[in-house]
């Protein structure tokens, strides 16, 4: 039995594999039946010895947007670290495929690796394009072949859920902090996973996911639940009330207290301590004294002005008295604007009435079906949320659920091919192709420009002719104060060939790399769609191929 069956048998979904850690339902039987279907075709077809060029790109940017963070580059050259069918696999495979497939078949796929495969991409956190392949493949046809649905799982949710978390992170500003609460909600426990790595990687803070902080060492973060403020209906219920002031380590009545503090505040507040629930003050108390140094309190259980406020600065208040400082509240119903600036005001007038200035720096968390567009609708009005916690709308990636990469083949043994279509927009790039992000003297990024890749790089100052693609009136020099190279290679003779940045540093390159476009390409709505183009030479190849593929009809 080999890791990967050992490690399914005892249930772990993630293995170690040295220093790598793979998530162990990726494998090579991840895939589509018909990838091996036609390995064994091309196998029969003598087509063994084929090398293919593959470019796995996508056509259109998700959320109406114009741009795309790339995210899942790591795990596909893991994928290709391990590529290997197992003993069990290849039984699997001879009981499911048609009757007939021959033995040396099967011996040959037992023998496959991804060791001739030369994987080159752009790198993981950068902003990419439609058309402009972000992975390039070049290896024998029929295993380059066999990695295209895996390798597309592994880029397509990865880079439209950084793609989506980058999104809430423009809305929210730099100074919100954004936690991702999805997992309840997530397609599976996988995509689980998967949504809380790739929120971290386009910019949130933090999950409330604990087995993605274990994997990802990423912040984990959290509140409490409504069952929590439920599960108390009064103070009598309380078994403890004790804490330990931090500094003398005398034990105080906690609720004592808070009661004192609550009565007090009702003037302040200007609400009653009759109309609050004492099922919420037991519930902030006995939580209080489980984590005086991380006090945060849900507070529109019962009702945010008459109740959960009043109870919340009670409790904070008390625990003040025992050398505590609460840090917050979260609102998750109603109208979070209004409410969170309610909150704000409240704080502020405890914090001048009781001469405790930190009152006017808790945190007021926010959530409930919170989406790009609410947070936006939540900026023109005007609030006092520091932090937004999301999950469904986040993790579903609601607004388009799907990135629609595609894998297609551009040349085979030196010879390029082309995919036509009636869809001019379908039409593929053929030839193996090199990619180049072209710079303005202010940093700007102008246009991407593919390329043949027997063609020299543009160069720093030199007037280049870029094209569109397919309508041959736009066109444009660009002379580019920077020019960058988009492909590094990055697997190899059976090696990964760069040092791979933590997630941290495709987090930080998320951002780096969105401060080099424009903000009108950035902007929610209608955003200016940025330029890719193709060299002059590029061009007449795409279209002298097209005229040569195109059949010639015939009207009688
Ligand atoms: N000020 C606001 N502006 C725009 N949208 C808001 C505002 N406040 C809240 N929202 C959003 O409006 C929706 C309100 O949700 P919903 O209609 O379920 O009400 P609720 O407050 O959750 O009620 P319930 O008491 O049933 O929990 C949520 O998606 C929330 O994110
Ligand atoms: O709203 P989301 O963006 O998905 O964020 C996560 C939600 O999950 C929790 O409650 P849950 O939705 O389970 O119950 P509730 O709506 O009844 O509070 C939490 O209180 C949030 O509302
Ligand atoms: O910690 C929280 O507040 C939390 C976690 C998951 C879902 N909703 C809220
Ligand atoms: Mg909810």
């Amino acid at each position: 039995m080999n890791d990967r069956e050992m490690s399914c048998n005892t249930g772990g979904q993630f293995m170690d594999r040295g220093r790598m850690n793979q998530n162990g339902v990726v494998q090579p039987l991840l895939t589509d039946l018909y990838q091996i279907t036609m390995a064994y075709a091309y196998w029969k077809s003598d087509k063994t010895d084929d090398q293919a060029v593959f470019d796995l790109f996508f056509r259109n940017n998700p959320f109406h947007g114009e741009f795309t963070i790339f995210a899942g580059l790591e795990e596909c050259l893991k994928f290709l670290d391990s590529f290997h069918y197992s003993q069990s696999d290849i039984e699997y495979l001879r009981q499911t495929l048609p009757e007939g497939i021959e033995n040396e078949f099967f011996e040959y796929l037992g023998n496959l690796t991804a060791h001739d495969v030369t994987l080159y991409a752009i790198d993981e956190g950068t902003v990419a394009f439609p058309r402009v392949p972000i992975i390039k493949l070049e290896g024998p046809l029929i295993i380059v072949q066999l990695l295209e649905t895996t390798l597309l799982t592994l880029v397509n949710y990865a880079s439209l859920m950084a793609t989506n978390a980058a999104r809430y992170r423009m809305v929210a500003g730099k100074h919100v902090k954004l936690l991702e609460f999805g997992l309840r909600r997530a397609q599976g426990p996988d995509g689980g996973l998967s949504a809380s790595k790739y929120s971290y990687t386009g910019g949130f803070d933090g999950t409330s996911n604990v087995l993605a902080g274990k994997l990802f060492n990423i912040p984990v973060k959290g509140t409490h639940a409504h069952a929590y403020i439920t599960s108390f209906s009064s103070v009598g219920e309380l078994k403890t009330r004790l804490l330990k002031h931090k500094q003398t380590g005398i034990m105080e009545d906690l609720l004592e207290h808070a009661i004192r503090h609550r009565q007090m505040l009702s003037h302040v507040l200007d609400v009653s301590t009759e109309e609050s629930s004492e099922g919420e003050l037991a519930a902030m108390v006995s939580y209080a004294i489980a984590f005086p140094d991380g006090f945060m309190a849900l507070v529109d259980t019962y009702d945010v002005k008459r109740s959960g406020l009043l109870n919340f600065s009670a409790v904070a208040l008390a625990l003040n008295d025992l050398g505590y400082h609460a840090l917050g509240i979260r609102i998750d119903s109603g109208d979070l604007a209004y409410l969170s600036c309610l909150a704000r005001e409240a704080f502020e007038k405890v914090a001048d009435r009781f001469k405790v200035p930190w009152f006017n720096k808790l945190t007021i968390v926010a959530s409930n079906d919170i989406n790009e567009d609410t947070i936006l609708s939540l900026n023109e009005q005007g609030h006092k949320i520091d932090c937004f916690g999301i999950g469904t709308h986040l993790v579903t990636c609601q607004r388009q659920p799907a990135l629609g990469c595609v894998y297609k083949l551009v040349e085979i043994n030196g010879q390029a091919r082309i995919k036509l279509s009636q869809d001019v927009e379908k039409v593929t790039m053929p030839g193996n192709k090199n990619a180049y992000r072209l710079y303005s003297a202010d940093g700007h990024a102008l246009i991407d420009l593919l390329q043949k890749d027997s063609e020299l790089p543009p160069a720093v100052g030199q007037k280049v002719l870029c094209r569109h693609p397919f309508q041959e009136s736009k066109r444009a020099y660009v002379i580019p104060s920077h020019v960058e190279s988009l492909y590094k290679v990055y697997w190899k003779a059976g090696k990964i060939c760069q040092q791979l940045p933590t997630l941290e540093q495709v987090r930080e390159k998320v951002q780096i790399s969105l401060k080099t476009l424009r903000n009108d390409h950035k902007r929610t709505l209608n955003p200016t769609p940025y330029k890719v183009a193709v060299s002059d030479n590029l061009y007449n190849f795409i279209h002298d191929l097209w005229l040569q593929n195109a059949p010639i009809g015939e009207l009688s």
